[in-house]
């Protein structure tokens, strides 16, 4: 079978970066992988005999998938969308993930945070500088704030095109999430707020929210800011505004 570029099918051959990535996983109680693929990490998570719910879009490759594990009780195999899948119960999950979705499929998850104490996934290295990049750093945005608010976030190690089949242009790299012990206290206001804020990214802070602010805030760019300072714009301008 052909892989499907348009569903991001680079499949790992490199068993050894899948044990890295399982190795993360070891005191889950429920595991979620999103996207099977044809099982490299699936074989692995098997190993780790927790039990797993395997979510893959493409029916040709379910059929695949469930020639490997057949004979296992501890795995389940749904077809789904990992942009869309909705927890039940607390999960770690983690992924392969395909490049072009890759950042949809994590906030869906972000937003699922009461459900979702961990996470590890392949990206796209720039997507894993994305994620990481702090403050005031190039790479800093909306994105990397969603991902930071609820979670410390940690670059693991970088994977080479020459780990998968058929070969990604690009480098690849293993990102953790790890829910943090205080969760900001903010409500959906916050994420209006965040689009609005980030809504010409190069022009000031003043520009996107239009309303009073200190002088020195008011000059800034939106990823100038901490993600403490957004929170506080949030809650005392912006809610008062
Ligand atoms: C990069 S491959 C990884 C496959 C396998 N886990 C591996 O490591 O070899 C990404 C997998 O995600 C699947 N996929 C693509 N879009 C998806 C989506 N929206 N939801 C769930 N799976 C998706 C693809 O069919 C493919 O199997």
């Amino acid at each position: 079978m052909e892989a499907k570029k348009q569903l991001g099918q680079h499949f790992l051959i490199n068993e050894g970066v899948a044990l890295k990535i399982t190795e993360r996983l070891k005191l889950a109680d429920l595991i979620v992988e999103i996207g099977g693929g044809k099982g490299a990490l699936t074989e692995k998570l098997k190993e780790l005999g927790k039990k797993t719910v395997v979510v893959e879009l493409d029916k040709d490759l379910l059929t695949t998938l469930k020639d490997k594990i057949s004979g296992e009780d501890n795995i389940f195999l749904v077809r789904g969308d990992g942009r869309f899948f909705k927890l039940k119960k607390s999960a770690w999950v983690c992924g392969n993930l395909p490049y072009n979705v890759s950042k949809a499929i994590i906030k869906n998850f972000v937003f699922q945070n009461e459900f979702v104490e961990k996470m590890v996934f392949m990206v796209q290295k720039e997507v894993a500088e994305t994620i990481c990049a702090k403050t005031a750093q190039k790479r800093f945005s909306k994105f990397s704030v969603l991902c930071q608010l609820f979670y410390d976030v940690e670059k693991l190690f970088l994977v080479k095109p020459g780990s998968f089949l058929p070969q990604p242009k690009v480098d690849s790299a293993v990102v953790e999430f790890r829910r943090k012990k205080n969760l900001p206290n903010i409500d959906k206001g916050f994420f209006s707020f965040l689009n609005q804020l980030f809504f010409f990214p190069r022009k000031t802070v003043k520009n996107n929210l239009r309303i009073p602010l200190d002088e020195e805030v008011a000059r800034k760019r939106p990823s100038d800011l901490t993600i403490e300072e957004m929170i506080m714009i949030w809650r005392e301008k912006w809610q008062n505004s």
